[in-house]
Order: C-alpha cells, then structure tokens, then sequence
C-alpha cells in the first residue's frame, strides 16, 4: 500500500492515555513482562522462566508457523497466510532482523501524532534496554495503536489506544497491527526490536511497512513525569511481583 492520507473522524483531535497492561494491549500483540506466558523454572532452580509469551513469526517466510505453539493463531485479518502470498515476496524469504533502535526523546507532550504504520507480514517487537539517567522508570514510552480495518484495509481509528510503557515492559506488535513509529519519553531510550525483513537487490528492509499520514493531528495527553501516574488514568496495572 505504501504510503498514503488518512482521512480522520473530524472530532477526534484527542484520545485518553492509559498505563500498558497485558490485557488491555492484548487485541493488538503481547506485553512482554514478569508473569506473563507460562512459568516453569530454570538455571538449576535458580531462575523463573516466563515461557511463550510473544506470538512472533512472518507471513513471508518458507516454513511460516507462529512461535506460540496452537495457543494463539494470527488474526487473518492482519496478516494473510503465505499460500495468499505473491510468490515473489516469499523469494527471498523474509530473515529475523535483530536491532538496537536509540530513540531521542519526543521534544513535544501532549505528544501530537501525526503518522501510523503497520508491518503487513512480520510482527515486531520492542524492549527497552536502557534510558538516560534521571528517568522515571514506570515512564519509558508512548505505544499507540489501532486494529486493521479489512473493509478499508487502513486503521481502525475506533480501536485506536494510547499506553504508556514502563522501561520492564516490552511490546510485540501482532502482524498488520497499525502503530506511531516508536516514542521515547524525557529521555533517550535504547530499544532491542526484532522483525522479519529482507535485504538484497530486490528488496529492502522498508517494503513491508505502510506509512499512513493523518490529516489532522491526534493530541496524545501525557503529563510531566512528577508523579506515579502521568496520564491521570486509574493504575489498573497489577504487575508481577519480582
Ligand atoms: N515501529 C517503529 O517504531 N518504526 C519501525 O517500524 C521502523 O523501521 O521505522
């Protein structure tokens, strides 16, 4: 699809913001965190294993299977199965691409979002691994979201979301799952973020992302990091104890 407008609601300029939690994100990939997936123990009973947790797999890859076993299948309408595939997006097949992404801190709050992209074929995940000093840990950064709309084929402006992320949670975008290019908060964040992608004469690692720019901007209220809450919403979040 590329790159292309979007046209808006004109009455929606703004949308709440919420503290990231499992559940809440679950419609749209996984929160990546102690006490998620299955525990068992390892590391001579030294360690407590959190098992399964993200869904990761591409659509554009030879011997496609989504890594959590039977649990949690993708949902067709985010990403088609490699039998619907063109032959010549599977050849070559997509690779794991594993980077660092050093995010500097967005210069505006309320944040004002203006662009979203979705990742057809691969999920992609994200977990911070450092921040500069002075950061307010349950402060990391800004998650914005919306579901695939298959009629439009565009986002879902009804299911958009906003969340603010701690710095011990991770995110996996499910395949298709549309989303403001990453937002670091007060400070520079470093992320891990993995993707499917290709790269060679015929490819490039930017071929599987649609890029939709709104028009108007969507006021994202995250307030100064003073206090535990900086979005003024109820902290839902029960997260797991170390
Ligand atoms: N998701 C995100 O923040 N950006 C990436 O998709 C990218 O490669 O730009």
């Amino acid at each position: 699809m590329g790159d292309k407008r979007g046209r808006l609601p004109p009455d929606l300029t703004t949308i709440p913001c919420e503290l990231l939690t499992a559940e809440a994100f679950r419609p749209y990939g996984e929160v990546i965190e102690v006490g998620q997936g299955r525990l068992t123990t390892a590391n001579m009973g030294t360690a407590r294993r959190f098992n399964w947790i993200a869904n990761l797999y591409s659509t554009r890859t030879k011997d496609f299977a989504p890594s959590i076993p039977s649990s949690r299948t993708p949902n067709p309408n985010l990403s088609a199965h490699p039998s619907a595939l063109p032959s010549e997006l599977l050849t070559p097949p997509a690779r794991p691409n594993l980077t660092i992404f050093s995010i500097a801190p967005t210069p505006t709050l309320p944040f004002p979002m203006k662009v979203i992209e979705r990742h057809k074929y691969s999920t992609q995940f994200f977990m911070p691994i450092h921040q500069e000093e002075g950061s307010h840990p349950q402060k990391g950064y800004l998650v914005i979201v919306a579901l695939n709309d298959p009629v439009t084929d565009g986002p879902d402006w009804r299911t958009l979301k906003a969340f603010v992320a701690a710095m011990h949670q991770g995110i996996n975008y499910s395949a298709g799952c549309w989303h403001a290019p990453m937002i670091a908060l007060d400070h520079r964040t470093d992320f891990l973020m993995l993707v499917w992608e290709r790269e060679g004469e015929q490819t490039s690692l930017s071929e599987d992302t649609d890029v939709v720019t709104m028009d108007h901007a969507i006021s994202i209220p995250v307030a100064s990091s003073k206090g535990h809450n900086f979005t003024g919403a109820k902290d839902t979040s029960k997260g797991a104890k170390l």
